[in-house]
């Protein structure tokens, strides 16, 4: 685990404008490239944002051929988990709100776009939106993020083996 997360404190270094960020850790739900059961979500900074493609497939799916809420808000917190990057400190999300304003299509690319909004002591007010190529938007988040010492995830267990199926 101090592994993970040494490597994980390594990342907050500053990431030029229009270069892909490193995932948070390899087993990341969100981003870990080593994670069978993950999104793989790919993340790029631009500017002050982080910008993200994405398709949801068959393993997210709620309603026939459509995303699960769920796995839709995954998506975006971990998004926002991106914007750390570009502040410089560790955080969590104390509260996630999601705007469900159109079906999630799966296998439709979305585009994804976050941004701080308001970094206010130890809170982080972030705000994303997830919208098809020509613009509609089909899902809008905003969440408060609490920073935290690195110290905050000496909580967690050893990530278990994983399990292919
Ligand atoms: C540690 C803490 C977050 C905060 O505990 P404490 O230190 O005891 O904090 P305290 O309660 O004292 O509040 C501090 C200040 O905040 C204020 N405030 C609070 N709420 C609200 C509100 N709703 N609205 C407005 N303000 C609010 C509160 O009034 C106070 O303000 P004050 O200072 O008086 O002006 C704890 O709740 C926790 O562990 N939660 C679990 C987090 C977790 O597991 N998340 C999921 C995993 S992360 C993930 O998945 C994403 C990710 C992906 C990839 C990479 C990275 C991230």
């Amino acid at each position: 685990m101090n592994s993970i997360l040494g490597s994980w404190a390594d990342k907050f270094r500053p990431h030029p404008d229009g270069t892909k960020l490193p995932p948070h850790h390899g087993h990341c739900l969100g981003c870990g490239p080593d994670n069978p059961h993950g999104h793989h979500l790919v993340v790029q900074r631009r500017g002050e944002e982080v910008h993200a493609v994405y398709r949801f497939s068959e393993r997210h799916m709620g309603a026939p051929g459509i995303a699960h809420g769920g796995a839709v808000a995954t998506v975006l917190d971990d998004l926002f988990g991106f914007l750390l990057y570009l502040t410089g400190t560790p955080a969590v999300t104390r509260q996630l709100e999601v705007r469900y304003d159109a079906p999630v299509i799966l296998g439709t690319a979305y585009e994804l776009a976050a941004r701080v909004v308001r970094d206010d002591g130890r809170k982080l007010f972030v705000e994303a939106e997830m919208a098809e190529a020509g613009g509609t938007v089909v899902a809008t988040a905003s969440a408060l993020f609490l920073k935290v010492d690195i110290a905050h995830f000496d909580r967690g267990a050893p990530p278990a083996p994983v399990d292919p199926d």
